[in-house]
């Protein structure tokens, strides 16, 4: 087994920086569904240049590299402590490498371990079995995407859709259900796992498990077979879009396990993948440690860059009526007044990252640079430090903005803040703020860390640093970081729009079905 803490080096890093072919081949169906010069369009577009990006410079496709995640296979005899020990060593490797973001943190004092080892993490699931080699299959689901995982407890009231009860049109209804209050915020289009039965944590895993299956696969079971085809075609047509932003493709895959369940009890619990749907496997010889062959790299492999090409010529035509506005901190509230929900801008200049532990921060201390007419960028990047001492970024999408809610519009006042770059959009209490303040919300595309990360050019300093990498206060100097006002200081939101939107079309699925 000498060579297996390569082996598991290798699909880390190859999990981080190279989608899957079923998740290219769903990406590509629902880029095909859309009308070229749509929000949707453009998004997806950014979507799968990023995956060229990291494919290229084998660099994280987003900066959330998620919670390691191992099911492992293994034939009776083969030593499990020293498998862990050499997973755990490939681990902190990856997070040296810039290949995973440190993103295990104590949850009492807030350290990160820097590491990506701590309680609980990485995540083991081992299973004996007959064969004489070794299984591994890797997950690395993000945060994001994780906080918009939803249980439900049968029978329920749904919003939209009434009462679940408890057979499988109730399921339906769930399910249905969960795709819905998901919006934008897990990076959509996405991929559901979801689990029937078992006890709270069992159901959830399983919903887990079903995220194995490759998109194409087929459910032995014939009611759930028809089950997965329903939500398949009929959660497309919710409009909640590529990150919320509308549009066709909502939804790519749809996989559904069950189990059985104490009489009491009825959970249906749903494990929402955003489209940066990062899992892949090898079989493993158990004498050596060597990598036999790949899962999840069957057929052909879609290549973004190639299509990318056609895509140009055959878009050339297509003008777009969106307005473009460049922006450059300090930012006055004038120039904010004349934004519009739906014009795009582009920023060149200083951005400065926070997120969670900023805002909590924010609140009753100073911030560390004077933030006035600034823009403030919901991110937590993965970040490298070169010999000479300076910070390099290896990956810098946007975070989910909702989190801030409690916060934000207070600390923008506070601190003359103009603009806030996230994703997923924020609530009614931001959006007021906006309005009374003079201030925008800005939404990038979730995922596209790698696309983001090209528009830094320098490194200018970090604040707060004792927050972790994530969460420290990054001072960026960005060229050309373009993102979609959704929000403005005229009270006009996107995500309200489109939530109320298809609240409305969720509430067409009532009916009894099944
Ligand atoms: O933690 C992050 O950087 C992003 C997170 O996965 C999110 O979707 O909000
Ligand atoms: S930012 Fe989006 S793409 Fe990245 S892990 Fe979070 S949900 Fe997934």
């Amino acid at each position: 087994m000498e060579k297996f803490k390569d082996s598991m080096y290798e699909l880390i890093v190859e999990t981080s920086t190279n989608l899957p072919y079923d998740v290219r081949h769903a990406v590509k169906a629902a880029k095909a569904k859309e009308n070229a010069g749509t929000r949707a369009a453009l998004s997806l577009s950014t979507i799968t240049e990023n995956i060229q990006m990291a494919d290229d410079k084998i660099s994280p496709i987003c900066q959330d590299t998620g919670m390691p995640t191992f099911e492992i296979k293994v034939p009776v005899g083969v030593n499990q402590i020293k498998m862990k020990k050499a997973i755990k060593e490939a681990i902190e490797q990856a997070t040296k490498d810039g290949k995973l973001r440190p993103n295990s943190v104590d949850s009492l004092t807030g350290a990160n371990s820097g590491n990506n080892i701590g309680e609980g993490t990485p995540v083991f699931h081992f299973e004996q079995w007959e064969e004489d080699y070794i299984d591994v299959r890797l997950i690395l689901k993000g945060g994001g995407c994780e906080n918009k995982n939803i249980q439900y407890s049968l029978p329920c009231e749904l919003d939209g859709l009434g009462r679940a009860g408890r057979d499988l049109d109730g399921i339906r209804k769930c399910i249905m259900h969960s795709v819905y209050q998901a919006q934008g915020q897990g990076c959509s289009a996405g991929f559901i796992g979801v689990g029937i039965g078992g006890d709270r944590s069992a159901s959830y895993l399983l919903a887990k498990e079903q995220l194995f299956r490759t998109v194409d696969d087929v459910n032995p079971n014939e009611d759930l077979r028809k089950l997965e085809d329903y939500v398949m075609e009929n959660a497309n047509t919710l409009g909640i879009g590529t990150m919320g932003f509308g549009g066709e493709a909502t939804l790519l895959g749809c996989k559904v396990g069950v189990m059985h369940r104490l009489p009491a009890s009825f959970f249906v619990s749903v494990a929402y993948n955003c489209w940066a749907f990062r899992r892949l496997g090898v079989k493993v010889n158990a004498e050596t440690g060597e990598i036999n062959e790949w899962l999840y790299k069957d057929g052909e492999k879609v290549d973004f860059g190639a299509l990318a090409e056609e895509e140009a010529a055959a878009t050339a035509e297509v003008t777009s009526d969106v307005r473009e506005v460049v922006l450059q901190a300090p930012i006055t509230e004038e120039q904010i007044r004349e934004l519009k929900v739906g014009d795009v801008v582009i920023i060149n200049g200083m951005m400065h990252t926070g997120r969670d532990a900023i805002h909590h921060h924010l609140m009753d201390h100073d911030a560390p640079i004077d933030l006035n007419g600034q823009v403030i960028y919901h991110c937590g990047p993965v970040m490298l430090k070169d010999d000479q001492g300076e910070w390099h970024v290896k990956a810098a999408g946007p975070t989910t903005s909702i989190r801030e809610e409690p916060y934000q519009g207070d600390i923008m006042k506070k601190f003359g803040i103009r603009a806030v770059i996230g994703k997923g959009g924020m609530g009614p209490k931001t959006l007021k703020a906006l309005q009374e303040h003079g201030g925008v919300y800005l939404n990038a595309i979730g995922g596209a860390a790698q696309y983001y990360a090209d528009c830094i050019k320098k490194v200018q300093g970090v604040d707060l640093m004792e927050f972790g990498i994530p969460e420290a206060m990054w001072h960026l100097e960005v060229e050309g970081f373009a993102a979609i006002v959704t929000m403005d200081s005229h009270g006009n939101s996107l995500h309200a729009d489109v939530d109320k939107s298809s609240l409305e079309k969720l509430s067409q699925f009532a009916e009894r079905v099944f």
